[in-house]
């Protein structure tokens, strides 16, 4: 196996799972992308970060990014000597906002693009499924990868999607303080009622045509009941401006595992609380892209 010369640079987007009732299938990518570099030294691993969760991330082998692109070097034949990777982090850690998707799928790519014929040796499609085996639910790799309106799902063990294009008003509101993913996946339930799962099996399927052309719906179609309320004691400043929000005829969602709130529309910055960032988002249409070379 060979590597192409000099630095790769892979920009990927961040993501919002579930949308609401969509609950580990659906997944919207967002502008705010983080932007990763490598490139092939002769030993050793050198990570440098800067920008979000500098201060918290290993910079060694266990470092996401570097273990996601170790799994992809591994499937295709054969790891680097040495690696240096440069990481510009601008997708919040432990907010709802996919950053670990982020990380896992930018880690593939940028693999991919470091071996020459990387294309060939690992396609989409198994670039995809490592990306999904790695994070253990489909819907933010789904939408980081391909961009654009993501449905994902697992079918036996194979990692399936559908990818629709949607042009929609997205606002996030972000809490200072992050919720792992870990932690709010375990306060969900073992079962829930089955009127509960067909509400949300029905608006769902209204989501979908929601965002793809009849945004009419949307208020209705991004109604939940089998995770947020169930996620609301380790997020309740986050369940308390949706609840709000959505009272006030804005159809808003808990982005992914929480606490970031998403807000499908524009002109509602002012309902964020004191110390919460704020930001108007477009949706991002490219999903995970190689910038250089
Ligand atoms: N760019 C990154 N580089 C290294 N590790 C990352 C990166 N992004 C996320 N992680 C790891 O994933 C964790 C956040 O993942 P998770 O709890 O699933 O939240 P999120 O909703 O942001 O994906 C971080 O605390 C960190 O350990
Ligand atoms: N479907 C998952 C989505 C987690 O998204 P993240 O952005 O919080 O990692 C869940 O709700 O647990």
């Amino acid at each position: 196996m060979s590597f192409v010369d000099g630095p790769v640079t892979v920009r990927v987007p961040a993501s919002s799972a579930n949308l609401g009732p969509g609950f580990d299938a659906l997944g919207l990518a967002v502008a705010l992308h983080d932007e990763i570099t490598a490139e092939v030294i002769d030993d050793g691993l050198e990570v440098r970060v800067s920008g979000e969760g500098k201060d918290g991330v290993p910079l060694d082998e266990t470092h996401l990014v570097v273990e996601a692109m170790h799994a992809a070097f591994d499937l295709m034949g054969g790891r680097p000597p040495g690696l240096r990777l440069t990481c510009v982090n601008v997708i919040p850690h432990g907010r709802g906002l996919g950053s670990s998707a982020a990380a896992i799928v930018g880690g593939i790519v940028l693999a991919r693009a470091m071996v020459d014929g990387g294309d060939e040796l690992l396609d989409d499609a198994a670039a995809y499924q490592l990306a999904v085996d790695l994070e253990g639910h489909p819907d933010n790799v789904a939408a980081a990868f391909f961009g654009g309106l993501t449905i994902a799902w697992i079918d036996g063990a194979a990692a399936e999607v559908e990818r629709l294009t949607t042009d929609v008003d997205v606002t996030v509101f972000i809490p200072p303080s992050a919720v792992s993913t870990a932690k709010a996946r375990g306060l969900l339930p073992e079962t829930v009622p089955h009127r509960d799962a067909a509400l949300n099996a029905g608006r769902s399927a209204l989501l979908v045509a929601a965002l793809t052309g009849r945004p009419h719906r949307l208020i209705s179609a991004t109604e939940d009941r089998i995770h947020q309320s169930y996620r609301a004691e380790a997020m309740p400043d986050s369940y308390k401006l949706l609840r709000q929000l959505r009272v006030d005829g804005v159809p808003t969602i808990i982005s992914g595992a929480g606490p970031t709130v998403l807000a499908f529309a524009r002109g509602v910055a002012e309902a964020a609380p004191q110390g919460w960032t704020v930001h108007e988002l477009a949706v991002d249409a490219d999903g995970a892209t190689v910038v250089r070379p």
